[in-house]
């Protein structure tokens, strides 16, 4: 029996969305779904209860971070990250090879993994796919990356093949050190840039080497959104229709629309987090900078089409104040507002994709958000 299950339910008639459910050792996912950020084992602001609250079906972690603080012998210990942390539906972790590229200027990556130095400490240190294997075997989520290198934006073409086939190389080497793939999925990363042959080179790699489900990654690295929407309509057709796609790092609410729209079924972004802890709130018409003066004596919610805690209970010029204040409790409510205005679009897409209306909730939605006039 594999870790996970993909059901599909429906394909959307107006585009190339589907509604699905995954089923995990942890209970089932609705997809389309956004995935909340805890990078250190924590959501940051929020317990796993107001996560519930809010229909957070699954929440990501992060390899790399985990393995230098705590590190994975004591949440082993513990037993696994589930227990730990005490969240008890499913969980992904990312294999670490993004944080490497992106936290740590010095690397030097090989084919056997990249020597890169601690960005805490300095200390020099070196992952490879078995060792980024062996810390999410310890750390224990239902759905596990396979080690990748995320090339920088742009990136030549010579540099991205090259790239593509040491990942492909990197994911076989994963599936060899799979320690438990029936209570762990292996996702497997789709790398090549904008390059539409070396997107098809790399999905028909990891096809060959039959993933339970398959991320695209290497975008939302800087790319023009239509550059990203471009590459989504020539790759996510060449994956598995009876397996989940996973869009990594994306994002904002168009580009979740957008993604859901070219077939893609799982997303995941700090975004709404860490713009929360700047005072930034996500809401129907834009974003609103609560800590901006013209606030001070708006008592309106954040968002007047929100049901959330944040919203039934308290007003911009008290979080305003909070936030101006430096207070923990406004960071919360603003982190508690976003997360839950991006879960709650995604149960707005997932209804429109059941209506078969994506495309004119596409219309809706950002003609209200304003997006039509960027
Ligand atoms: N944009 C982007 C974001 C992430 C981090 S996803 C994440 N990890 C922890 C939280 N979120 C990526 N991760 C991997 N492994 N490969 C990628 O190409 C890639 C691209
Ligand atoms: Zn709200």
């Amino acid at each position: 029996m594999a870790a996970i299950s993909y059901e599909l339910i429906k394909t959307c008639q107006q585009s190339g969305a589907r509604l699905g459910k995954i089923h995990t050792p942890h209970g089932s996912i609705d997809t389309p779904i956004f995935m909340p950020v805890g990078t250190l084992a924590t959501v940051k602001t929020l317990s796993p209860n107001e996560l519930k609250d809010m229909n957070a079906q699954i929440i990501l972690s992060n390899t790399y971070h985990l393995w230098l603080r705590p590190g994975e012998d004591i949440i082993s210990e513990a037993g696994g990250l589930h227990t730990f942390m005490n969240w008890d539906r499913p969980i992904l972790t990312d294999s670490g090879g993004y944080q490497v590229f992106s936290l740590s200027k010095l690397r030097d990556i090989k084919e056997e993994g990249v020597h890169f130095r601690n960005h805490i400490s300095g200390e020099k240190l070196f992952l490879s796919p078995e060792k980024a294997m062996q810390i999410q075997n310890a750390l224990g989520p239902d759905i596990m990356m396979a080690f990748d290198e995320c090339p920088p934006y742009p990136a030549g073409r010579d540099y991205m093949k090259a790239s593509v086939e040491r990942t492909s190389r990197w994911a076989e080497r994963c599936l060899e050190a799979h320690q438990r793939p029936n209570e762990q999925a292996l996702f497997g990363i789709v790398q090549g840039g904008e390059y539409e042959d070396l997107r098809k080179q790399s999905a028909n790699d990891l096809i060959s080497l039959d993933f339970p489900g398959y991320a695209v990654g290497g975008l939302s690295v800087g790319e023009p959104k239509d550059v990203m929407n471009r590459v989504l309509e020539f790759t996510t057709p060449l994956l598995p229709k009876d397996k989940p796609r996973y869009l990594m790092g994306v994002g904002s609410a168009d580009s979740l629309i957008d993604g859901a729209i070219r077939g893609i079924d799982m997303f995941d972004c700090v975004l709404p987090t860490r713009i929360a802890r700047n005072g930034t709130c996500m809401t129907t018409n834009g974003r609103l900078v609560v800590r901006n003066a013209k606030y001070a004596r708006d008592f309106k919610p954040i968002d007047e089409h929100c049901d959330c805690y944040a919203c039934r209970n308290y007003s911009r010029a008290y979080i305003r104040h909070l936030v101006k204040c430096n207070e923990t409790f406004g960071f919360r409510l603003t982190s508690y507002h976003n997360l839950h205005f991006l879960l709650t679009l995604m149960q707005r897409v997932r209804k429109a994709i059941l209506e078969d209306r994506l495309l004119d909730f596409r219309e809706e939605f950002f003609e209200q958000y304003g997006f039509n006039k960027e």
